[in-house]
């Protein structure tokens, strides 16, 4: 659907030059929530305003719809334009115009008649669940209600596609929630294919499908969200899942349960199918070896459940190898031997 072959971005030249983005080379499928993740500077915004043309590619190709968009004509440009939705971080709407008029605006663009502009407009406040607000003026709305009227606004034309530029990071945590079970709404009710970018690993579990990490002006690292989840392969990467997850002892209470420690301390990753077998109990019981739970973490991700266990083994040293090897054909465990792990 979005295809990025070997793109490259710099602006500027010489000492100036910046290489905002490198070599990227991603595909966006029909259906996906895709999620760019990255810290400031990455070069997600970049990378998402070549998709409709608000940059252009210094090298490389890009193909929306198996379409090459690097050559179009300003006509053709409009066309793919109106096509591709777009919501903003600051929202962009329009202050002079209320929220009629902002939701209007791309029809009357587009030349739809007046009774046609208004049918629309009517079922997007509906879909967007501000049938009350559209004499107010953007100014008497809330951060919430004001990315509602983006949403509804890009929606407006029909596109196949949405993109969303840190849609949700000027908002409050509840109104974030909503906005992200809307834009989740909009992909599975109008099967519009939806790419983000965020700075936030918590928008990439709560709804993307698939996820790259961008660093550097480079993806370093992409996959289904699951997959990415619980393997992930980069430091950055790593780090960013760490936020969310919360599966890390505090050194203080790691410092604690050394001195306690009776018997070897390790953490046991589970992923699906895993994590309902009662193996713990089962391996020890076999061995005579007693366990303790000393932290938990199981999450939930698209209806798949993974995470760890930080369990000890108390008992004979032998048997307690013996569990440890037992458990290695099923899952995988590391020993706690520090606090990174
Ligand atoms: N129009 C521009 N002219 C010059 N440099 C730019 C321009 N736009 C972006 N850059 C630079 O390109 C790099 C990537 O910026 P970009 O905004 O794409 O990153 P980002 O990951 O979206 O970060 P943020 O979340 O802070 O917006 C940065 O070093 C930025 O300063």
């Amino acid at each position: 659907m979005i295809t990025f072959q070997h793109v490259s971005k710099t602006f500027g030249s010489n000492e100036n030059e910046v290489k905002a983005v490198q070599d990227v080379t991603l595909e966006v499928m029909k259906g996906d929530i895709f999620g760019v993740i990255g810290f400031s500077g990455a070069g997600k915004s970049t990378l998402l305003r070549l998709v409709n043309l608000l940059e252009r590619p210094t090298t490389g190709e890009i193909l929306v719809n198996e379409q090459s968009i690097n050559t179009l004509s300003q006509k053709e440009l409009r066309k793919l334009r109106s096509k591709i939705g777009m919501i903003f971080q600051s929202f962009n709407l329009f202050s002079s115009r209320t929220v009629y008029g902002n939701i209007a605006y791309p029809l009357k663009l587009a030349g739809w008649p007046k009774d046609k502009i208004d049918f629309r407009v009517k079922e997007l406040l509906a879909f967007v669940g501000l049938e009350d607000k559209e004499k107010k003026f953007p100014e008497k709305l809330s951060g919430g209600q004001k990315q509602r009227v983006g949403i509804a606004r890009a929606l407006a034309t029909s596109p196949d596609i949405l993109i969303c530029d840190e849609a949700t990071s000027a908002l409050d945590p509840e109104t974030t929630e909503e906005i992200l079970n809307l834009l989740k709404k909009i992909n599975n009710d109008y099967k519009i294919t939806i790419m983000l970018i965020t700075h936030e690993m918590h928008v990439i579990k709560k709804i993307c499908n698939r996820v790259a990490v961008m660093e550097d002006g480079r993806v370093i690292e992409e996959g289904q969200v699951f997959d990415v989840f619980t393997n992930p392969v980069q430091k950055t990467t790593q780090n960013f899942i760490r936020s969310v997850l919360n599966d890390k002892l505090s050194s203080q209470l790691y410092e604690k349960l050394k001195k306690e420690q009776r018997g070897r301390m390790f953490r046991i990753y589970f992923k699906e199918g895993v994590s309902n077998e009662p193996i713990l109990s089962r391996t020890c019981k076999k061995y005579d070896i007693d366990f303790n739970i000393i932290y938990g973490n199981i999450n939930e991700l698209q209806e798949r459940l993974f995470g760890s266990l930080i369990v000890e083994f108390i008992g004979a040293p032998a048997e307690v190898e013996n569990v440890i090897a037992d458990l290695e054909k099923i899952v995988v465990l590391k020993e706690l031997v520090n606090n990174e792990g």
